[in-house]
């Protein structure tokens, strides 16, 4: 079994990158034929979801993409503090657009669903919501998300973007916390 150490706690691999690549490119090529012709603008929730974004992207052929960038932030250690501080906005006018936000993982969706909220007032014609992992059981907030890569267990995870505080965004595996 592959296992990591970061920080103070043991992890080991649960997703392969190789079962990662796949569920993106499968993603991508949905939404190659949902957006096309709506010059969709991505909104990529950093920081988890940069790697996401990356891997995506390479591999969207949509006409006039664009992506845009937010940070925001909630998690302390393992657990999220239930308030989400925007550390970073984008300039971008959303009026009329077709926007999709690029989360690496909607778990309890008080982070998703707060950014929902934030940019309500905006006028986008549509907004979708996009994720690469999704934690059913840990959902605690009434959001729709459009695309959703793979469900996953209500387990502490990292890599692929995810991070420990601060640790492990840079593993290219998602790794899960050994109790
Ligand atoms: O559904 P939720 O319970 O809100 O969790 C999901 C959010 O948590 C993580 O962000 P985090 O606040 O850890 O910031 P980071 O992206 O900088 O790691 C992740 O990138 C999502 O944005
Ligand atoms: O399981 C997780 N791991 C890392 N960051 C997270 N942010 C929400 N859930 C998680």
């Amino acid at each position: 079994m592959k296992t990591v150490k970061l920080l103070d706690r043991e992890f080991r691999v649960s997703i392969p990158a190789e079962k990662l690549d796949q569920v993106i490119a499968q993603m991508a090529e949905k939404m190659n034929k949902d957006l096309e012709g709506k010059e969709p603008l991505f909104i990529c929730i950093l920081n988890g979801s940069f790697m996401f974004a990356s891997d995506l992207m390479k591999q969207i052929t949509v006409e006039n993409a664009q992506i845009t960038f937010m940070r925001l932030s909630s998690y302390d250690g393992m657990g999220t503090t239930g308030k989400v501080k925007k550390l970073m906005g984008f300039t971008e006018d959303l009026k009329d657009r077709t926007v999709v936000l690029l989360e690496d993982i909607v778990d309890t969706g008080i982070t998703i669903s707060n950014t929902l909220e934030q940019i309500q007032d905006y006028n986008a014609k549509e907004i979708m919501v996009a994720t690469m992992l999704f934690k059913p059981k840990a959902l605690i907030r009434d959001v729709k998300i459009n695309y959703v890569g793979m469900e996953i267990p209500n387990d502490f995870i990292v890599g692929r973007g995810l991070d420990y505080d601060g640790v492990g965004r840079n593993l290219p595996d998602i790794y899960t916390v050994i109790d």
